[in-house]
């Protein structure tokens, strides 16, 4: 514990080294505090071994099948061969890629003075945490170790439909897809949110046969309807099919492959859908269950998730709590921010609490969905007054030379003022062109710096000031 007369450089044990934990610790070190990590499977946690960059690695490689397709319609002779893609060489990579990252994180954390305990973790009092290391003797008694705080960022496991357990030959969750060494036949997903679509949208580029089982009327429900309603158009236009309005009773194995049961006004003509293998996205628990939070007064909603408030306190205040446990934006850049959050509060240093009307974030879908601050629903349900202007990119000079066919850029401006209040770009790497608007979302600039800014001609981001100046109001 830290002596009173000195100045205060706390002590804080992390448990979880995933985005919240490992850029907490980071930054903790640097400012001075004695920092611990305990992570059960490996430094950069779920982000960086299982999910993240796993899954962007792999979209990666259907990218790139997207590209040799389009590589013919841009006067590219590539004979008769058929692109194709060796899963066992695709998954070899993403293991590596995800390995080396892991590592590169263990390292830079040892090289600020963290200690980092591989192993399992749980909380025993408001300063004190129980350690079991991965290299301790069989029946040693955990280790207790003790600080000034603690942050809690455990992150989420997918969740489990109870008729469809995952078994990893052929009926997957997100983690397990890897393991594929060929690719599916037929593969049906469960579930059209972010996860779901992604890979659904993957593998229907890597060329397999996809069945996308949808529970609302259209996939990616809680995003722009414009955007997820021009990524349907595409799904359909590459063969992909989304059963909508159908939810995933059960997922059975047959002889040579798995059944997906269904239910719903979509299933009146189709009561289950055969495919190959199945993929299970229907969203994700906290990791929260024995942990030992609830013993020592810290409150969990009903879904488990740790309650926090906008300085990532829960309800001890030597404890801490950042990432996907906490059941805020599911998101890596939101983990780490809530992770510097509750450092920057311990440490008593300079705070901006998080602001999610700023945040930026993108769904690797083909084409890619990006968006930035206010939405088109927050507009229409009237709380916030903005004009808009979508702009497709199908007049775009840049677009047409490089067979970009579809996608919009898409601005919100506050009414009266003309600052720019959010925006969403679907394009091929809308994940970068987003951060123009990002930048004028952040900095409150007016429609008018975003069109009298000089931009590339021909360049794709020639639209968004394009869209930008038509939002322009003469005084
Ligand atoms: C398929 C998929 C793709 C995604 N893609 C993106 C993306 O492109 N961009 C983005 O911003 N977000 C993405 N996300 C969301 C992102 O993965 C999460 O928001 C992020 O991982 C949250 O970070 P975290 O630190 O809270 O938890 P995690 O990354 O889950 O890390 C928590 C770690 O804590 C460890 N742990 C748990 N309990 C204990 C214990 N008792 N003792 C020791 N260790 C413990 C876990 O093993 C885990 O390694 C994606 C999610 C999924 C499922
Ligand atoms: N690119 C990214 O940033 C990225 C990528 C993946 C995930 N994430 C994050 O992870 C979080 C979780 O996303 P997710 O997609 O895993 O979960 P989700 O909860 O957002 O979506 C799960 C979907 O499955 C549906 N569903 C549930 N049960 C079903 C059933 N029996 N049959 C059919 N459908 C069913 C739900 O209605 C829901 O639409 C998101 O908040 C997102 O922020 C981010």
């Amino acid at each position: 514990m830290t002596d009173e007369n000195t100045t205060f450089l706390p002590s804080l044990t992390i448990i979880g080294g995933g985005p919240g934990g490992y850029e907490a610790a980071m930054v903790a070190a640097k400012l001075g505090a004695t920092v611990t990590v305990i992570e059960r499977q490996g430094l950069g946690g779920a982000a960086v071994l299982t999910d993240v960059v796993p899954s962007k690695t792999l979209i990666a490689t259907a990218d790139s099948m997207r590209r040799v397709d389009l590589a013919r319609d841009l006067g590219v002779d590539l004979g008769d061969a058929e692109p194709r893609a060796s899963m066992a060489e695709v998954g070899r990579r993403i293991l590596e890629l995800a390995g080396e990252q892991s590592r590169d994180i263990h390292r830079a954390l040892e090289r600020r003075g963290v200690r980092v305990i591989l192993g399992e973790a749980t909380v025993t009092g408001p300063h004190t945490v129980a350690v079991r290391s991965h290299d301790a003797a069989e029946g040693a008694e955990p280790e207790t170790i003790t600080s000034d705080a603690i942050l809690v960022a455990v992150g989420a496991s997918p969740r489990e439909l109870p008729t469809a357990k995952p078994d990893g030959e052929r009926i997957f969750n997100w983690k397990q897809v890897y393991a594929l060494e060929e690719l599916p036949e037929h593969l049906i997903v469960v579930g059209s949110g972010v996860t779901g679509a992604e890979f659904a949208s993957a593998y229907n580029r890597l060329g397999a046969q996809v069945t996308l089982v949808s529970s609302r009327d259209r996939v990616l429900p809680g995003e722009d309807a414009d955007a997820a309603q021009l990524l349907e158009h595409v799904f359909q236009e590459h063969g992909l099919d989304v059963a909508a309005r159908c939810r995933a009773e059960s997922v059975e194995r047959t002889a040579d492959g798995v059944r997906v049961h269904l239910s719903g006004d979509g299933a009146a003509d189709r009561p289950y859908i055969d495919g190959s293998h199945a993929l299970v996205a229907v969203g994700g628990v906290p990791n929260t269950a024995g942990l030992g939070l609830e013993e020592v007064g810290v409150e969990l909603t009903e879904a488990g998730h740790v309650k926090v408030d906008g300085v990532s306190r829960t309800t001890v205040p030597s404890i801490y709590a950042a990432g996907d446990c906490t059941g805020q934006l599911a998101l890596a850049s939101v983990a780490a921010m809530q992770g510097r959050i509750a450092v920057a509060h311990l440490l008593g240093d300079a705070l901006k609490p998080l602001r999610p009307h700023l945040l930026a974030s993108n769904i690797f879908t083909s084409p890619e969905i990006a968006t930035v601050g206010v939405t088109q629903e927050q507009v229409d349900s009237g709380r916030y007054q903005a004009d808009v202007i979508r702009l497709d990119f199908a007049t775009n000079p840049r677009a047409k030379m490089q067979g970009v066919k579809e996608g919009f850029v898409k601005i919100f401006a506050r009414q009266g003022s003309g600052t720019v209040i959010g925006g969403v770009v679907v394009a091929p790497r809308a994940s970068e062109l987003i951060y123009a608007i990002a930048l004028a979302v952040t900095h409150k600039l007016h429609v008018d710096d975003l069109a009298d800014t000089f931009t590339v001609y021909p360049s794709m981001s020639g639209s968004i000031a394009e869209a930008a100046r038509r939002l322009h109001v003469r005084l």
